[in-house]
Formats: C-alpha cells, structure tokens, sequence
C-alpha cells in the first residue's frame, strides 16, 4: 500500500464513484453507451496522466438516487438491501460480473492506472452492519479482479463505525472534513490499521445542497489549514469533492433527517473546481498549501472554460401537460399519472387528503384539467375541491429522489395511499406511468402540439422555444424569472429539475456540449405549479447559486 499511494503523491490521480443504476436501468439490461462509457472515461483518464481510485460500490452515497442502488431492486418489497440477503446479492453479484471485468484489465498491476478499488462505502454507518456481506463483497472483487489490487474502505472518522465497515484484508481508510481534529480523525483510522499509509480518502472541501436550503460555503482557509496539517503528517488525502458536479435529470438523492430532503440539481459541492469547472479562490488556496509540500507543475494554470450569456429566449405554451401526457407510456423516472372521477356531486368544498407517507414525493392536483393545488411529502397533505359526479381528477406525482443515506433508503416512489374525500376513500385509479424523456428524445412536443390558448393558466404544462448560438456552443446557465418548479431539457437532454421559488440554486448549469451550432437548439419545459404569464428563460455567463426570490428586474419578468 505504501508504495501504491506514495507514487500517487508523485502523480495526480482522480477518484471516481460508478454508480450501479445508472449502468443497469433494468435487470439484466446494461448501458456503456455516451455518458456511461465507464472504459472511455478511464482511458481518458489514462491518457491525461491520472491515476485512478475506483469506487464501485455497489452502494455509493454521493447524495446520487438511492446511493447508486437501482430502484428495481425494492420490487421485491422486503428486500434488505446493503445485506447478506440472497436476493440483494444476487443482483450485487449479477453487476459486478459485468461491471469489474472492464476494469481488471486498467488494474495498475496490468499496465493500467487504476491503483485501488475501494469496496462498498462508509458501511460502518449503515445499521445492518453484516460482516457475511462484506466478506462476500472482498470475495467477488477478488475473484474478479485478482490478488493484488489494493482493496479499501472508508468510513467516517469514528471507532464505532470503523467496527461495522471494516474488514480483514480490506485496508481501512476514513473520510473527515476541515472541523474534524486532524490526530483524533487518524488516531481512529490507526485503531484498525495500526500500521500503513494514513489515508482521508474524503477530506470535505465543502458540502451538499438541500432544496430550500442555504448554499454550502466552507472556508477556504479552513480547508486550507486542514490540508497542511494532514501533509504535515505524511497522510495522503483525496479531496471529496475536487470539482463539482451536476445531478442531471433526476439522479440526485435526498436525505432523511426526521422528514424527507430532497438535493439539489446543482451539485457544485462549493468545492475547488466549481460545477462547471471554473478555479475557485479555494483551488488556489489549496495550490499554495501543496506547493509547500512538493514542486508545482511547470508553467500557467489552464483557463476555465469559456462561458456565454445567449441572452433572453421566448417559450410558448403547448397543449396543457395532463392532455398530452396519458398518450406517453412506457418506462418512467420522473412522473406518474393517477386518474380517477368524482364519485358525487361535491357542491360545497370537500377536503381532498393523503394518509401520511402516501405522497412520494409531490402531487399537483387538477380537477377538470383545473390545478388545485400540491400535495408534498412531509408537508401540505390536504386541499379543499369541489365539482360534479364524473369530473376528472389528476393527481401528477412527481419523485423528487430517493433516499440516499441512511436506514429509509427503501424509498418507494408513487402514491402509495389512497386519497380520501371527506373522509370517505376515492378508487378507480388509472395509473399511467409517463415515459416524458423517451418522447422528448424523439422531438416530442416541439411538432406534435399546437400552441395553446390559455396562456399563464397555474398547474402542470409544456412549453417550448428555441434558440441559435453565435457559431459557438459554449457552456451556460438558465435562469427562469418569474417561474415555479419544473425540468428543462435542451435538445432531449434533461438538465434537472429548477425550482427558483424553494431555492438556493437560481440557475441551472448547461454543458456546452448538449449545444448545437448553426441550426435550432430546442428547449422543453415541463413547469409544473405555474409558468409567468410573459414565459421567457434567462441564459448567463455566471451561475446564481445562493439567492433566495429577489425582486429585481431579473425576477419579474
Ligand atoms: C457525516 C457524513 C455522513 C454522510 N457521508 C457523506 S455526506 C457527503 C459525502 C458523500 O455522501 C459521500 O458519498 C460519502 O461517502 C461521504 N459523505
């Protein structure tokens, strides 16, 4: 070990997460394809002169959907996951088979750059504490990827969680951020490791972002003081995180903390290299401390990359979402459809209401097409309507992550409870799942809807428009003034979920590369509580990251 993580003082290396899920979206059906070519990113990385730490998992955290565990798995209701059950390691077994062959040939040991493979994560913290899985997870890893890789775990700097996530022949490694004591923090790590490398293989630069809370901001100096004090003892230290990141679509996770908190789409993490890649006053930071312990590269730091302000962009209203979206069934992530009819005449308010824990995550509610209001998990759970015996009612649910950390990761997504009218239940539920980001791949609604008459109308809607670029596709940020809650794509791809009103992020980060150059880049819509009655998106050169609603001009419109 000594002599693997030394040469990794010598060289700079990266360490990745591969997040089980987003490789296996069904049983037995894998996709490597683009974004997921786990082999082209590494060999990238090979042929930039990183080294790699590889963290397979099968569990992962990282405040990813479920921790990186397809959701598939709670098919089987009483599954334990993160446990010897059968049925949860068949699956493990089933992935790993085909996940670690493509690795085991970029093991360093094979002319690779890979050095190590940490196996599952921060278990030590999870209540099943089952050391038979454990064992069956260094079992697989080594069957599949031999003898002599360097096998590791990490948990957080405590003796009581260092006793459930460790493991002989799996070296022990710990994750602590600037606040922790640097000597207390190894002095855990050296309870189970008495020799071998001191290792924080995820010293927090910053943190993560809950919806409607404020934006992480660590101390640079802080992070600063905690990086020299580890080099001054010889640690090695992986920096958790390096560069931020985006959870794109709807791959962020959420936490449970007494109720339910689901993580933003931005993911910059405040950390060194920001979300979009741009050198924070904290790289710099750290960049003197390292320069203190060993020599710097030779000549400039790279520029960020650039970034461009593409100005206003006029959307229109298609057809209302509900009459559009029973027509698009097929495999759904982020919305299901329940339909039912009132069973009476309702002449006088009646309260609509969801036994507790049944609305996973948020149901925006139309009676006749009309939007009534939002029903949310660990929150408003009750809404006055009234209609006619026969008049439809929608229920558009919307998962806003599950679970990633913790005990309730089994965290089933849908309405799970029936809903109730003055008490008494509703039934006849048509259930359509809404396969929107197949359709929208397709080029669904830019030509297959009218646009609509009833403009501003509040409740669930698509709205589209399109934009052309100055001959360059540079990376940018969108801002929606005067919107609620909903998902962008651009051009089908779905860049998350925007939801200015709750905060704290007030833009969302669009990748150059899902832009095009010299024809229309189409952008979708689907707002779901209430779009401004003059629908435009902003696109900036800087993110907005910590801003609650303001009333500046920005805002209004
Ligand atoms: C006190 C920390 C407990 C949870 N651990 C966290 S919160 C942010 C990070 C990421 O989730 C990372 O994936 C975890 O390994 C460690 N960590």
């Amino acid at each position: 070990p000594r002599r693997m993580l030394c040469l990794c003082r010598r060289c700079p290396l990266c360490m990745v997460y591969v997040p089980w899920n987003y490789h296996e979206p069904q049983p037995g059906v894998y996709d490597f394809t683009g974004d997921r070519d786990v082999e082209a990113f590494l060999d990238l990385a090979a042929e930039l002169g990183l080294l790699v730490i590889l963290r397979p998992g099968p569990y992962i955290c990282a405040e990813w959907d479920m921790g990186g565990l397809p959701a598939w798995l709670l098919w089987k209701a009483d599954i334990i996951l993160r446990s010897s059950d059968p049925a949860y390691l068949a699956a493990v077994d089933a992935w790993l088979h085909v996940l670690l062959p493509k690795i085991k040939p970029r093991l360093y040991q094979h002319g690779g750059n890979i050095i190590s493979v940490q196996v599952e994560n921060e278990y030590g913290s999870y209540y099943a504490c089952d050391p038979s899985y454990l064992q069956h997870l260094l079992g697989t890893f080594r069957a599949l990827l031999g003898p002599e890789v360097l096998l590791f775990t990490t948990d957080g700097a405590q003796v009581e969680e260092l006793r459930c996530g460790t493991l002989q022949g799996l070296y022990a490694t710990v994750d602590f951020g600037p606040d922790s004591n640097v000597t207390e923090a190894f002095g855990a790590q050296r309870h189970i490791e008495p020799r071998g490398p001191l290792v924080n293989s995820e010293y927090y630069t910053g943190w993560l972002d809950y919806w409607g809370g404020p934006h992480a901001s660590t101390s640079a100096t802080l992070v600063a003081r905690g990086l020299a004090d580890m080099l001054q003892l010889g640690a090695n230290v992986n920096m958790y995180m390096f560069h931020g990141g985006t959870n794109f679509a709807y791959w962020s996770g959420a936490d449970f903390k007494g109720q339910y908190k689901p993580v933003t789409t931005s993911y910059d993490y405040d950390a060194p290299l920001s979300e979009a890649g741009d050198p924070t006053e904290k790289l710099f930071a750290i960049r003197t401390v390292i320069s203190k312990f060993q020599p710097l590269p030779v000549g400039p730091m790279p520029p960020p990359a650039p970034k461009y302000a593409y100005g206003w962009v006029t959307l229109h209203k298609v057809n209302a979402c509900l009459e559009a979206c029973a027509v698009l069934p097929g495999l759904a992530h982020g919305f299901m459809l329940y339909r039912t009819q009132l069973p009476r005449d309702i002449l006088a308010p009646a309260m609509l209401s969801a036994p507790p824990h049944s609305i996973c995550d948020r149901g925006y509610v139309m009676l006749q097409k009309e939007y009534q209001g939002t029903l949310e998990r660990d929150g408003q759970t009750e809404l006055h309507v009234k209609g006619k015996a026969g008049d439809t009612l929608d229920v558009l649910l919307e998962n806003m992550g599950r679970i990633s950390f913790g005990a309730n990761f089994n965290d089933f997504k849908g309405l799970l409870g029936n809903l109730s009218l003055d008490s008494r239940p509703l039934s006849k539920w048509l259930i359509y799942p809404l396969a929107i980001d197949a359709a929208i791949q397709q080029g669904w609604p830019h030509a297959a809807l009218p646009k609509s008459s009833c403009r501003g109308r509040a409740g669930p809607a698509f709205y589209t428009g399109t934009f052309e670029t100055p001959g360059i596709a540079w990376d940018t940020f969108v801002k929606f003034p005067g919107w609620s809650k909903g998902q962008l794509w651009i051009n089908g791809f779905n860049l998350g979920r925007y939801w200015p009103h709750e905060g704290p992020q007030q833009t969302l980060f669009v990748p150059g590369s899902i832009l095009r150059v010299g024809c229309p880049n189409n952008i979708t819509v689907l707002e779901l509580e209430g779009a401004p009655l003059n629908p435009f998106l902003l696109f900036l050169d800087q993110p907005l990251f910590n801003r609650t609603l303001s009333h500046s001009p920005l805002d209004k419109k």
